[in-house]
């Protein structure tokens, strides 16, 4: 049987969605999420006092819509964050890509119509699951336009798909920014990711004094790693009936 970690009672739980929470899918509307996930987290999240968060590539409404539950979330890499359920929206001031950029990247998808893009606040993903064989042209594509403002934007390799993000903003700026308030401060941060997008996250919690778990080398699948959870909150569960 694995040796599954295990999670210190005074944890902050950073958790990254697509493949990590939920299986990867064909496309970005087509995950699915299992009915007891919100429910789970939330519970979780109220045995943390709060310290749980979603840190994720995901614009928040597109969290809020497939995680419903009042648990803290930071989307689009970092870039825009809500310390409490209930809280404000913090985004800081970034830069847009120039249109030019997604018009070019666009054109491009007419030689590989499965390819297509994702648009976010600041930046756009390029999905070429449909269309494998056209990953190295459109990394070529974008690592060029990139590298017309290498100050304000980079190239984020994610899982079948490339992301124009601005600089400024990642999964560790998350971590770091959400552990220097309550209710995440003092506690042993606990970062689990799938993805490359993801090491940053992993990066900063090990040098907060904490974790950063691969999913695939310390839990599996995203199914055994949603059973870790379910058993975690159940440990947390009995400690407060103790
Ligand atoms: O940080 P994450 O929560 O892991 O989000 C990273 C990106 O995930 C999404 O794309 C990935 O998942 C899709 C659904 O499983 C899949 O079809 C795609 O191939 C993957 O790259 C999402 O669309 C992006 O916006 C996120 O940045």
């Amino acid at each position: 049987m694995q040796d599954f970690p295990t999670a210190p009672d005074n944890a902050a739980l950073f958790l990254d969605f697509d493949g990590t929470l939920v299986e990867i899918a064909e496309r970005p509307d087509a995950v699915r999420v299992p009915p007891d996930l919100p429910p789970l987290l939330e519970r979780l999240s109220r045995h943390l006092d709060g310290a749980l968060a979603i840190v994720s590539g995901r614009p928040l409404a597109e969290l809020d819509h497939f995680l419903p539950g009042p648990v803290a979330k930071a989307g689009n890499h970092g870039a825009a964050l809500r310390r409490r359920p209930d809280g404000a929206v913090e985004s800081p001031a970034l830069a847009s890509p120039p249109a030019a950029w997604r018009a070019r990247t666009q054109a491009l998808t007419e030689a590989f119509p499965s390819a297509f893009i994702e648009d976010k606040a600041h930046g756009f993903v390029l999905h070429y699951r449909q269309a494998p064989e056209a990953g190295a042209v459109f990394r070529d594509l974008l690592e060029s336009l990139v590298a017309e403002a290498p100050e304000h934007f980079a190239l984020l390799p994610a899982r079948m798909a490339w992301e124009v993000t601005p600089r400024g903003v990642s999964k560790a700026t998350a971590v770091t920014s959400l552990m220097a308030h309550p209710p995440f401060a003092g506690r042993v941060p606990v970062f689990v990711g799938d993805d490359v997008t993801d090491e940053a996250g992993m990066q900063a919690a090990r040098e907060a004094g904490g974790i950063g778990l691969r999913l695939q080398d310390a839990f599996g699948t995203p199914g055994d790693f949603r059973a870790w959870l379910a058993a975690l909150e159940a440990r947390y569960a009995q400690g407060r009936a103790a």
